[in-house]
């Protein structure tokens, strides 16, 4: 059923979200919830046309893909235990917008302790003040202000976190992204930001929680556990392939800090989500990321985006105890999007995507 949009300014158009299935959950603590299952079955270009600004998502809070989607955000439940992380301490960069947000919110359900950290304090301390409010059993959400490329604000940030919280249990190098040009118009000081970014950071991030928490602790088999966000990015990333390049840096760099330290008792793994929509992170594509999604989505294989929820769900996985036999691994949560090394034809609807060739009688050869 095609929804409408109720936004006041009357521009936009009926986009085309489907309310695919309701069902229900329990969150483990005898509670119910309804769960909203959606899918897109054609992204236009714009979703939203408010004149006031030019991204495809509605930000006025009231049209309803807007609706839909933050509905399905603050009914996603933590599959874990609760209490499961009461005790721990944990880092989670970039956690004031997008993916780090669920991670961050998750492992506050959850009962640990986080500190944010992002650039803008404004973002933080919003996100830190709705959080704490869905905080569990002594969970609670630090803010602190860090430009993951500055080796300072990166000590600074440790500090910060050893001092609130006492310990660090867990890390993840979330805060990261790019910008969309092809290699020959990117300057070497763009490739240098991006590399910074998303390969520097994680590199200064981890060794500095190392040298000053990780290495001193007496229990060499359980210390810590690092996730790194990258990309699904295994066959190179064109139009981004500073991030690319930036990226699989940082999956190497997780396999050798995966072997050096794993005597230490920590762990180091990656997590690549696919497509995944997040308000903050496709806004800074602007109209592009309309005209992306819609020529992406018959692509997946799943035939949606992922949510935050479906990132966080794993991160958290790997930051607990039930993973501590895992390490220097790199997990898709893509749809299927990674898989296969035939191109898949593009379907519109619910079928299952098949290789560009389609279903080759018996007996062909290739
Ligand atoms: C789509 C698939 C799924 C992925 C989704 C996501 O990742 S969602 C998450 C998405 N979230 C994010 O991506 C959020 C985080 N991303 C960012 O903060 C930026 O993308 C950044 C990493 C480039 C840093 O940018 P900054 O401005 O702070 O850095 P700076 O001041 O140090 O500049 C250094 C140089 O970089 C260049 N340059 C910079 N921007 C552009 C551009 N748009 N255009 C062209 N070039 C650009 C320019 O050369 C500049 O030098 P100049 O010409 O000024 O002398
Ligand atoms: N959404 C998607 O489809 C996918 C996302 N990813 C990756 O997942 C991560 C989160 O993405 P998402 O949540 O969607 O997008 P967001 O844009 O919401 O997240 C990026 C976060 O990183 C922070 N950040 C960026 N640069 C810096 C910096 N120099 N220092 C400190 N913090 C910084 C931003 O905060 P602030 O600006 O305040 O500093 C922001 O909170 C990113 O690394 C992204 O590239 C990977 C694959 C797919």
């Amino acid at each position: 059923m095609p929804y409408k949009c109720q936004c006041p300014s009357q521009r936009i158009k009926t986009h085309n979200l489907k309310v695919r299935s309701m069902f229900k959950a329990c969150d483990g603590r005898g509670t119910t919830k309804i769960f909203l299952s959606i899918i897109y079955t054609k992204i236009p270009h714009q979703i939203c046309q408010h004149s006031q600004h030019s991204t495809p998502i509605c930000r006025s809070g009231k049209c309803e893909i807007h609706r839909k989607c933050s509905l399905m955000s603050s009914l996603a439940l933590t599959p874990f235990k609760a209490g499961l992380f009461v005790g721990k301490s944990i880092i989670v960069t970039g956690g004031g917008t997008g993916l780090g947000y669920a991670i961050a919110k998750e492992l506050v359900s959850l009962g640990a302790k986080v500190v944010i950290a992002a650039r803008r304090i404004e973002v933080l301390e919003a996100a830190a003040s709705e959080m704490n409010k869905s905080s569990q059993r002594g969970g609670k959400i630090y803010v602190c202000q860090c430009n993951v490329r500055n080796e300072d604000d990166i000590q600074k940030l440790v500090t910060f976190a050893l001092e609130t919280m006492g310990g660090i249990d867990g890390l993840v190098n979330n805060a990261g992204g790019q910008f969309v040009s092809p290699v020959e118009n990117i300057s070497a000081r763009g490739f240098k930001a991006v590399v910074e970014t998303n390969l520097l950071s994680c590199f200064m991030l981890s060794k500095e929680i190392y040298n000053r928490w990780w290495s001193q602790q007496e229990d060499r088999k359980r210390s810590g556990s690092i996730v790194n966000i990258i990309l699904a990015n295994k066959n190179g990333f064109p139009m981004m392939a500073h991030s690319g390049a930036a990226r699989a840096g940082v999956e190497n760099l997780t396999k050798s800090m995966a072997l050096e330290w794993i005597g230490r008792g920590v762990r180091v793994n990656c997590v690549a989500p696919g497509i995944i929509y997040t308000e903050s992170g496709f806004a800074n594509y602007g109209e592009m990321a309309g005209a992306f999604l819609s020529s992406v989505l018959p692509c997946i294989p799943a035939h949606r985006c992922g949510t935050a929820e479906e990132v966080s769900s794993l991160v958290v996985f790997l930051l607990s105890d039930a993973a501590v036999y895992i390490t220097g691994q790199n997990m898709g949560v893509d749809g299927g999007m990674g898989q296969g090394t035939i191109p898949l034809r593009p379907q519109d609807h619910g079928a299952s995507l098949l290789p560009v060739y389609g279903e080759l009688p018996m007996k062909a050869r290739l």
